[in-house]
């Protein structure tokens, strides 16, 4: 997988190459490129924003640098899926990372102060597979932490990234509930003890006892992820 970032900070993402990322682009699997969008503007204070039509407090990002940004980036032949992060949209799940996980080629643009001029949306949409995407319902002041999150959930789930393809299947969200509590050494710690079925032994005991956790756990704290026909579904205390 390739993806690019088109930002005002690209210093925000010198981190992405400490841990699984890192790992992954000197094993070859992922390749990134990080675009400083001040790198396409032509005036002497290399001006992103300016003020709104209709009026309203803030500044909007101007739609030429986006344009010539864009421009160097989107090429027909990978077939790239550019996303915006925005309070405005979709919102990212764990389905969501999965489908972009198989893509060739993620374009991400980061807006910040009040939002991006829409056009540029509206003209991206023409030349390639475009979304706005919303990691949760707060406001953040700029789409730089929604892309790393994104591609940290993302990431994680193209084939090779992760060692271990086995720890990608039980997790929280990954079955549509939320993840069994974990334990390790040792069997006891002030005064709390591992539940005894974990030393059991007994696969099926345990896997049963998970499954029970798992569904007890998502009715107490995310029983909007349940089915509406889960029986049993107290409401949380
Ligand atoms: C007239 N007013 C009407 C209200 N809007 C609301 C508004 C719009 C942008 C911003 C700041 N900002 C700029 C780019 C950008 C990208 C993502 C996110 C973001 N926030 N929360 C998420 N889950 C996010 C994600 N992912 C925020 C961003 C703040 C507040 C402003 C204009």
């Amino acid at each position: 997988m390739r993806f690019d970032v088109v930002t005002i900070f690209p210093e925000f993402f010198d981190t992405l190459d400490i841990s699984l990322l890192g790992r992954a682009r000197r094993g070859g699997t992922v390749s990134w490129g990080i675009h400083d969008l001040r790198d396409h503007t032509h005036d002497r204070h290399r001006t992103v924003d300016d003020t709104p039509y209709g009026g309203g407090a803030g500044m909007v990002m101007r739609p030429e640098p986006w344009g010539e940004a864009l421009d160097g980036i989107l090429d027909d032949a990978d077939d790239p899926v550019v996303i915006f992060p925005s309070p405005a949209g979709e919102v990212f799940t764990q389905s969501l990372a999965r489908e972009l996980s198989q893509e060739k080629h993620l374009v991400f643009g980061c807006g910040r102060y009040e939002g991006i001029d829409q056009r540029v949306f509206e003209h991206t949409a023409t030349r390639a597979r475009t979304r706005l995407v919303s990691i949760g319902d707060y406001v953040l002041n700029g789409g730089e932490v929604a892309v790393v999150a994104m591609l940290e959930a993302i990431v994680r789930l193209v084939p090779g990234v992760v060692g271990n393809p086995e720890s990608l299947v039980e997790e929280s969200h990954e079955a549509g509930l939320l993840e069994y509590p974990s334990y390790t050494k040792p069997p006891a710690w002030r005064g709390l003890d591992v539940p005894d079925v974990l030393r059991s032994g007994n696969h099926k005991a345990i896997a049963d006892w998970r499954l029970e956790a798992s569904r007890e756990r998502t009715r107490r704290v995310r029983p909007d992820l349940l089915p509406p026909d889960d029986e049993g579904v107290s409401p949380a205390r």
